[in-house]
Formats: C-alpha cells, sequence, structure tokens
C-alpha cells in the first residue's frame, strides 16, 4: 500500500546522525550523472565516449577526446536552453536522502542507512564516493542502480565500473556489496509514473480525454546492442505494460524510441517520426511519457519539450508531457520499498546479486562483464 506522506517536508535530522558510533549501510545511487554546468559538458561527453562498455570504438583513447570536442557546441547550447546543466545530481540527492530516511524505519536493522552517489560521468564518480564510504567507515553497501531497467549499456558499464574500482584496489575491501540491478515493474515505480501520466491527461478537455494517445518514449539503443541480447526493449516495454495495467487501459498507447546518435541503426520508432504519423493518421491529442529515466535531463527538457512538442503543435497536435519523477513523494517511497525489500531478502538469503544478473547477453563479447558478474556473486570480494 503506498501512502502520499511528503517525505521531504521531514527534518533531515534523522537516519545517519541518530545513531552516532554505528557506521551506515551505504545506498550507492548508481547513474550516469550529467553537466551541472555548460561548463562541464565537455568533460561529460569526454568521459562518456571514453566508456568502451557503451561506445565501442577503434582507438577510443585518441577518437573519444576528438568526438567529444566536436560535439560539444551543439550539447553545450541544449544544456543551456534548459537553464545552464543538468539536474541529475540535484534530484538523485534529493531522492537519496528521502529513501534513507525511510529505510530506517522500514528496515531498522540496518539503520542508519546514507545515501551516497556515483556517477559514470561526472563528480561525484565512483572512485570519490569510495573515499566518502571509507571516512564513515561503511562495512555494508549496496550498489542501487537508478536506472529501472537494465541495459548493459547503462546499470552494465556502472557495475564493471565499480568492478575495475574494486579490482585496482580503490574499494575498502571490508565492504559487502550487495546489488539491485533493475526495478522496472516495482508497484510503487508504476503508481508514480501513472500519476504523472494521470495528471498529464487531466489538462485536455474530459469530453475528448479517452481519445489521447499515450505515447511513452525511451532513450534508444544501437541494433548491434539490442541483437546481441541486451535486455532492455523487453525490460522497458514490461514497465510500459504494467503502467498501462495501472490505468486500466483507459487510453491507446505505444512504445518509442529517442535520442539516438550517429549513423549506425538504432531501435525504433523513432518518437519525432510516430509524431508526424500520429499527425498523419488524424490524432490531435498526445501525451509524451519519458519511462526510462528518473529525472529530467535534456532529452525531457530539451529534446521533447522544445523540439519534439514544437514539432507536433506545427502537426496540429497538442502535446503534453508527464512530469519526470523528480520529487515524487511516491517515486521516493518506492525506493525505499524497493531497497528494504532488498536488505530483507539479503539478511535471509545471503545472495548479493539476482540470479539474472548471473547471465551474460548471449552475444556478449565483453570479458569485463564475465568478470564484474563473478566479483558481485561474491559481494565484491576478491
Ligand atoms: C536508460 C537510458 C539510456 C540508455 C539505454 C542509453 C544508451 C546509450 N546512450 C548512448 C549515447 C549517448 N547518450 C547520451 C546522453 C544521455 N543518455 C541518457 C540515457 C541513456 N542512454 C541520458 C539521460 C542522456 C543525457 C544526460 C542528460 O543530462 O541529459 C549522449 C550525450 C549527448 C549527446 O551527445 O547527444 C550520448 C552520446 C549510447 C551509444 C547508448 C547505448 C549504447
Ligand atoms: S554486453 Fe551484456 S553481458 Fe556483456
Ligand atoms: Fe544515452
Amino acid at each position: 500500500m503506498l501512502h502520499r506522506t511528503n517525505v521531504l517536508s521531514r527534518s533531515l535530522t534523522r537516519s545517519f546522525a541518530s545513531s552516532p558510533g554505528k557506521s551506515p549501510t551505504a545506498i550507492v545511487m548508481m547513474n550516469m550523472g550529467g553537466p551541472e554546468t555548460v561548463a562541464e559538458t565537455h568533460d561529460f561527453l569526454k568521459n562518456l565516449f571514453l566508456d568502451g562498455d557503451l561506445i565501442p570504438l577503434p582507438f577510443q583513447r585518441f577518437l573519444a577526446p576528438y568526438i567529444a570536442r566536436r560535439r560539444t557546441p551543439q550539447i553545450e547550447q541544449q544544456y543551456t536552453d534548459i537553464g545552464g546543466g543538468s539536474p541529475i545530481l540535484r534530484y538523485t540527492r534529493l531522492q537519496g536522502e528521502g529513501m534513507a530516511r525511510l529505510l530506517d524505519e522500514l528496515h531498522p536493522a540496518t539503520a542508519p542507512h546514507k545515501a551516497y552517489v556515483a556517477f559514470r560521468y561526472v563528480r561525484p564518480l565512483t572512485v570519490e564516493t569510495a573515499r566518502e564510504m571509507k571516512a564513515d567507515g561503511v562495512k555494508r553497501a549496496i550498489a542501487f542502480t537508478q536506472y529501472p531497467q537494465y541495459s548493459c549499456s547503462t546499470t552494465g558499464s556502472s557495475l564493471n565500473e565499480l568492478f575495475r574500482r574494486g579490482k585496482a584496489g580503490e574499494l575498502d575491501l571490508d565492504i559487502e556489496w550487495s546489488v539491485i540491478d533493475r526495478w522496472g515493474t516495482h508497484p510503487g515505480f508504476i503508481e508514480a509514473v501513472a500519476q504523472n501520466i494521470e495528471k498529464a491527461l487531466a489538462k485536455f478537455p474530459i469530453e475528448t480525454r479517452h481519445e489521447t494517445v499515450v505515447l511513452f518514449s525511451a532513450h534508444s539503443l544501437p541494433m548491434s546492442v539490442v541483437n546481441r541480447g541486451d535486455p532492455y526493449i523487453l525490460e522497458v516495454a514490461a514497465s510500459v505494460s504494467a503502467v498501462m495495467d495501472r490505468l486500466k487501459h483507459s487510453n491507446p498507447y505505444r512504445l518509442v524510441w529517442q535520442s539516438q546518435v550517429g549513423p549506425s541503426a538504432w531501435m525504433g520508432m523513432q518518437t519525432g517520426a510516430a509524431l508526424k504519423g500520429l499527425a498523419r493518421l488524424g490524432k490531435k491529442q498526445v501525451v509524451i511519457v519519458p519511462i526510462a529515466f528518473t529525472s529530467d535531463h535534456i532529452e525531457t527538457l530539451y529534446e521533447i519539450d522544445l523540439e519534439y512538442a514544437k514539432e507536433a503543435r506545427e502537426h496540429g497536435i497538442e502535446v503534453h508531457r508527464a512530469e519526470s519523477l523528480n520529487e515524487s513523494p511516491v517515486f521516493i517511497r518506492a525506493l525505499a520499498d524497493i531497497a528494504s525489500q532488498h536488505l530483507r531478502d539479503y539478511s535471509s538469503n545471503k545472495r548479493p546479486v539476482s540470479v539474472q544478473l548471473g547471465l551474460r547477453c548471449p552475444g556478449c563479447t565483453n570479458a569485463t562483464c564475465g568478470h564484474q558478474k563473478a566479483w558481485l556473486a561474491k559481494g565484491g570480494r576478491q
């Protein structure tokens, strides 16, 4: 049962500070991160293009800085247009603090809980977070992906980075790790998304509301990634299906894909083309729903709000976007519920990873994935 408690309005003084002397259970919020200021765009892109788990490039060390430099002006402009940077750090901290406070109540046996942030491409990077955890005397940590659905290009990349840092001796050897690797059909997450869709649908006149097309939009994947057996497409579809069940199929819907980069083939149909197609079919009302990312970023604030919505209006469609989860108290409670369920399961079965995480993509040729899975299955021990 979900309660609409506004966790953010509660005092910040509970949790960690309330049990001096006891080291906190670390909940490490893993995500890609984004440039906090426009000036950080280049370094963000350079780190992103250097990530061979995301984009394997020939001569990566040389090509990555070159591509990043070339792409920087365009992406800088997009961050300028959305207000001067990515809000992901602010939202991740807010979500993490709210979650940790709730966790102290839901699972007192492992209190105090403290949320840490580990980003892949901007600070705080995994290694800095590891230092902070060491200073706090952490002995137990959960690597909690903030991507609801699993892709080897996102969560897999963060876990590979954690493994590499562990092997390099940059993580405290005493820490017992476990992993929350996916949660795309958790009822609290589904409820939070559904409520935001309902709010967007309410902006249309009641007489025609039921005709509104609910257009779920997720970041696309290169077909080379899909075709090696990456689970992301299936898992995003499962989230969409669960949201539509929760909405009792009140509206017609489609799942489409956005933000492809470069000349290779990517998963379609593309969001922009879908909006044009819907206009051609005479559709007049659309709600766009970001389903694979939990806070605002350039894809919602720039691509959807500024590009797609404008284009759709030119085609005679009224578009509203479902808000990103950002500060949603329902979502923050869902995060706490996912973590407390994990802590309960772990205390009874001591299994650090899900059964599903153990299986590599059938087409995987990245040896790090195999080493990472073996290492995590032993709780991040040697
Ligand atoms: C679940 C979400 C995401 C998946 C899956 C994903 C895969 C993926 N992305 C690239 C290449 C780029 N992505 C870029 C930005 C970016 N990607 C995501 C999310 C997913 N990516 C987000 C939220 C963002 C933006 C961050 C923000 O703050 O807004 C970029 C940089 C921007 C650009 O140059 O256009 C690239 C490049 C690949 C190749 C890939 C799968 C293999
Ligand atoms: S690419 Fe999926 S497990 Fe390696
Ligand atoms: Fe991306």
